[in-house]
């Protein structure tokens, strides 16, 4: 049985991916940090306010994971986390950007052969078409219906949680229903790595091979953590020229393109851009409308008809997953608080959720009033103190970095910028931007300070 703490920890996140929606692992599960070993007890670490709640709705579920993984011998205990939730933060969609590999000295390899399964949710009908995606929508269509003739390999690139998963899914949901008795199989490259590194140990890569390479269909996920595994990039290599000599089909998706994958063997590289590259780019305004619109039907919830939905989709652009994790997150503030869900409530929650003007689109510069606001609520004050009087280095640095950032970040004036701290002219204004570029060169702390505020200001970058 393993005893590294990082691999128990990375292997138990893999399990609860398995075990609940996509969109419930990133609202609920995916906040947990690691909070140590203490002999067979798993400590993790939830943000304070929602611990209880992941403690109601999933304990039966962290548990019977844990088991899973080392059977009789884990036990998992939730304490908060001391941060808050700040601290738990992470850019969104950073699926897997731990991808598992077992230690070497693993006795027993904590993954079976099983493969993943394919999401019966995510099909074509499901998917939401607009200019982002129609291509790659095409394509993969064509694919699943004549698996191996049209595009061959498919290669599907995009940001995170914009539907290359969904798409490769609703590939093999489409050929196991009417393929005529073809085998899919799907996986992800940390699964095929764990699968082909347990093989190893357990002398079993003949086995392992069959699995692979007797398929008609092989759906790959997340191919860009394939860079830097040497092993397992090689035996992809294989498994890859023999699938395309039997006549398969290949499908793969990644978040860059094989050119901006460095660390990837040109003859693999090759491989991946020998057939169709199709993008999927950040969903349209409609379209992000008629995903949601189409998950309020689909959950029959009920809402106010005051344009809650469009406050969401404008709100939320940078991804489909963080659309349905507001909603998901707007509809449980709701029915935790008994409340109607309506355009204030989601605002509510929204503001709650990413702080003022962080899920702004970035098209929209901030206002000077919310700047002042973020800054004030950075440094503990007021925002009227900010624009005070007050000269003390308190309040001053604040509000010359609040100065700094309306400068960078909006289109308003010298003057206007002078007018809206207070009424100060607009040498000031030039003299305090001045004073904070300086200070920015110097002083590492300031520099973070800025990056923080300024990510807050104009949305995470993904
Ligand atoms: N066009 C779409 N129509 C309907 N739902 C969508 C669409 N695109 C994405 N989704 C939904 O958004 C969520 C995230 O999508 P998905 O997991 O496919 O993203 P991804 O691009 O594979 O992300 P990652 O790179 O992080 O793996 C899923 O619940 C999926 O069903």
């Amino acid at each position: 049985m393993t005893t590294d703490p990082d691999h128990i920890w990375t292997c138990l996140q893999a399990e609860l991916r398995r075990r609940v929606p996509a969109s419930t692992y990133d609202i609920w599960l995916e906040p947990l940090r690691f909070g140590g070993l203490e002999g067979d007890l798993l400590v993790l670490l939830a943000p304070a306010e929602v611990r209880t709640w992941i403690e109601q709705r999933f304990a039966a579920v962290l548990q019977a994971a844990g088991r899973d993984l080392l059977p009789g011998a884990l036990r998992i205990e939730l304490r908060p986390l001391a941060d808050g939730p700040a601290a738990a933060a992470r850019p969104r969609g950073a699926r897997g950007d731990a991808p598992t590999t077992p230690g070497a000295g693993d006795a027993k390899p904590l993954f079976g052969p099983e493969t993943e399964r394919l999401n019966p949710k995510f099909t074509f009908e499901q998917f939401v078409i607009g200019d982002a995606n129609r291509f790659a929508h095409a394509a993969a269509l064509a694919v699943a219906e004549l698996p191996a003739q049209a595009y061959n390999p498919l290669f599907i690139v995009g940001p995170p949680g914009v539907g290359k998963t969904h798409l490769l899914h609703s590939v093999g949901n489409y050929v196991r229903a009417y393929g005529g008795g073809m085998t899919v199989r799907y996986t992800t490259v940390e699964r095929f790595t764990n699968e082909f590194l347990s093989a190893l140990q357990n002398r079993d890569v003949e086995a392992f091979k069959q699995r692979y390479r007797n398929n008609d269909v092989l759906l790959i996920d997340d191919v860009q953590f394939l860079e830097r595994k040497v092993k397992t990039e090689e035996e992809l290599f294989h498994t890859f020229n023999a699938l395309h000599e039997t006549g398969s089909q290949l499908v793969l998706t990644s978040d860059r393109p094989p050119r901006d994958m460095d660390a990837l063997q040109e003859r693999m590289r090759q491989r991946f851009e020998s057939g169709l590259l199709v993008d999927i780019r950040a969903p349209d305004e409609a379209t992000r409308l008629t995903v949601l619109r189409k998950r309020v039907h689909h959950d029959g919830i009920e809402l106010a008809e005051d344009g809650v939905l469009e406050l969401i989709a404008d709100r939320v652009a940078e991804n489909i997953r963080g659309l349905e994790a507001a909603l998901i997150r707007v509809v449980a503030y709701a029915s935790l608080t008994d409340a109607r869900i309506d355009r204030a409530l989601a605002e509510e929650v929204l503001a709650q959720l990413y702080g003022p003007g962080a899920q702004r689109r970035r098209t929209d510069p901030p206002t000077l009033a919310a700047i002042q606001q973020l800054v004030a609520g950075r440094f503990g004050l007021s925002r009227e103190e900010l624009i005070s009087a007050n000269r003390t280095a308190r309040v001053a640095w604040p509000r010359q970095l609040a100065m700094y950032l309306a400068r960078e970040h909006t289109s308003e004036s010298l003057p206007a910028i002078g007018r809206s701290f207070g009424g100060r002219d607009h040498s000031t204004v030039l003299h305090a931007c001045k004073r904070a570029a300086d200070r920015l060169g110097s002083d590492p702390e300031a520099y973070e300070t800025v990056r923080a505020l300024t990510e807050q200001l104009t949305g995470p970058h993904a």
